[in-house]
């Protein structure tokens, strides 16, 4: 019998390796995590949890603007070094002590070093090779840099250096106008930058229409200079600091700095894949096993089917108990919405961007139902008169939408747009997922003035059959 350092090495210790390793072990796998940087990966210390804390403390003070008898009590500014020493504190200051105590109490290996393929079951740190049964990829995503002549030498700033901004420079530019730079366009405008976004599509142009349009008004009332329909030609730093970015109509926009948001990709580099044959895209099957493999799991961003990190941590709660079920020959529950499968990332996606307004969606857009092919018939409603938005913020402005499937006579997505809205989206997901009918959602009774009494409103406006 062949013998094994561990029954399953992940490669990659960010949020999603560290649900893979705690699944399987809980299930009696023997697990050993390689990391290469910081145990908790992107998600912890240079995405979710600090470009959050760098926008949180703008939404409160807008939020306290917006309520009669409270702005009264909001006479100062923001302070900016206070923000970023919160946000410090949200990364641990980039220690990963915490997260290796977990492990070590979890009783899964810490492998520090980079990890390669190096055969079958076969997984290279530095000198060392270890064996194992099964391997789980979970090497995140890294950032798509814009091909713009100029911009490489620039120096400009990636998501990971303005999450981890250690100042607040006068101008910014944000280059992209997708979920990060129209997070990050928030956040620096909060903090006191002068903020230029440049996009060569409506912001956040894979979500309902609506959308784009309320956060491109939102920050125009922060005086954020947003630019659509634009491609940067040209970028040059002088030797004074200041970039200039040069735009295809021949306008000229000087900052102090640059950020580039302009999407990510899997992270498939010196990964090994060609030592069992396989190219740099990975495509799994719904308990994220390789197609062509029995042994090899790519799980989270490094798959690409839904680059989250709650999502990637679902399909992380499947995945380990996938491999724990195939490695102890116990049966594998992967029928649709099964124990082992992540049915949810084909149907129900939940997404928020915390820009204020939040935006909150999940599943699909009728855009995107339509070509799928479903008959779908979708209703919209203003955010806005509802008496419990009404209460929450004065003035409040926003939009919802539900796309109904016809034929099933149920939700297939759902949008808000709105000031915390983010906290009304689960009830959307439970919908989808539990398959929830339009006739027996009517019995649903949201509370009295909460902002969820928009159900009751979106369903008043699809209507009653006769
Ligand atoms: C600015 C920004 C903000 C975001 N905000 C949110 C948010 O609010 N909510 C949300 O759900 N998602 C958010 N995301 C997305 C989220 O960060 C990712 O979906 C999530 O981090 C993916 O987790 P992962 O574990 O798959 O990958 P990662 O977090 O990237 O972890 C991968 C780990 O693998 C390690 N690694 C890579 N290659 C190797 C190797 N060969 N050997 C050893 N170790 C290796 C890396 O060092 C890293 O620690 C944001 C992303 C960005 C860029
Ligand atoms: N709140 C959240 O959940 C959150 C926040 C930030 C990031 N993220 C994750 O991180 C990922 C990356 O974020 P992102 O905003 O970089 O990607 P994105 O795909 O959301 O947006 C990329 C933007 O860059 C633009 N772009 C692409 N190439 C360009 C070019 N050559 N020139 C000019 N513009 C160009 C695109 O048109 C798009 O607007 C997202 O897909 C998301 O999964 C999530």
């Amino acid at each position: 019998m062949t013998s094994y350092d561990h029954d399953l090495i992940v490669i990659g210790g960010g949020a999603v390796g560290e649900n893979v390793a705690d699944y399987a072990t809980k299930r009696g796998v023997r697990v050993a995590i390689v990391e290469s940087e910081l145990v908790g990966g992107e998600c912890s210390y240079w995405a979710c949890m600090p470009s959050k804390a760098l926008l949180r403390s703008g939404h409160a003070i807008r939020a306290a603007h917006r309520v009669a008898g409270a702005r009264e009590a909001v006479t100062g500014q923001i302070d900016p070094a206070a923000v970023l020493a919160r946000r410090t504190a949200f990364t641990d200051g980039w220690k990963d002590d915490g997260q290796v105590a977990w492990l070590d109490s979890a009783g899964i290996d810490l492998i520090r070093g980079h990890g390669r393929l190096a055969g079958p079951g076969l997984v290279q740190v530095g000198e060392h090779v270890h064996s194992a049964r099964a391997v789980a990829l979970a090497t995140g995503s890294v950032p798509v840099v814009a091909d713009v002549p100029g911009l490489a030498a620039a120096r400009p700033w990636g998501t990971r250096e303005a999450a981890a901004a250690g100042y607040v420079p006068s101008r910014l530019i944000v280059i992209g106008g997708g979920v990060a730079g129209t997070e990050m366009a928030f956040a620096f405008s909060s903090l006191g930058s002068h903020v230029t976004v440049l996009s060569r599509t409506a912001l956040l142009n894979g979500e309902e229409p609506f959308v784009g349009e309320h956060l491109a008004a939102a920050l125009a009332d922060e005086g954020v200079d947003v630019r659509l329909g634009v491609t940067p030609a040209r970028v040059e730093r002088a030797t004074d600091g200041i970039v200039t970015v040069v735009l295809d109509d021949g306008a000229e926009i000087h900052a102090d700095e640059l950020l580039v948001a302009t999407g990510r990709r899997p992270n498939t580099d010196d990964l090994g894949l060609e030592t069992i044959g396989l190219g740099p895209e990975l495509v799994v099957d719904d308990t994220m096993l390789v197609n062509g493999t029995d042994w090899l799991y790519a799980v989270g961003d490094v798959n690409g089917r839904a680059t989250l990190t709650h999502q990637g941590k679902y399909q992380a709660r499947a995945a380990g108990e996938a491999i724990a079920a195939r490695l102890r020959g116990t049966p594998v529950l992967d029928e649709p919405w099964g124990q082992h499968v992540a049915t949810a990332d084909h149907a129900a996606v939940p997404r928020v961007v915390f820009s204020d307004p939040e935006v909150a969606g999940v599943g699909l857009t009728e855009a995107r139902a339509r070509e799928a092919g479903l008959a779908v018939r979708a209703v919209e409603y203003d955010l806005g008169s509802v008496a419990g938005a009404k209460l929450h913020a004065d003035g409040y402005t926003g939009r919802a939408k539900l796309v109904v499937d016809e034929d099933r006579r149920v939700i297939v997505g759902a949008t808000f747009v709105g000031q915390d809205v983010a906290e009304l989206l689960h009830s959307a997901t439970v919908a989808i997922v539990g398959e929830v009918t339009l006739d027996r959602l009517w019995h649903a009774v949201p509370s009295y003035p909460t902002v969820s009494e928009i159900w009751l409103r979106l369903l008043e406006t699809y209507g009653r059959p006769a």
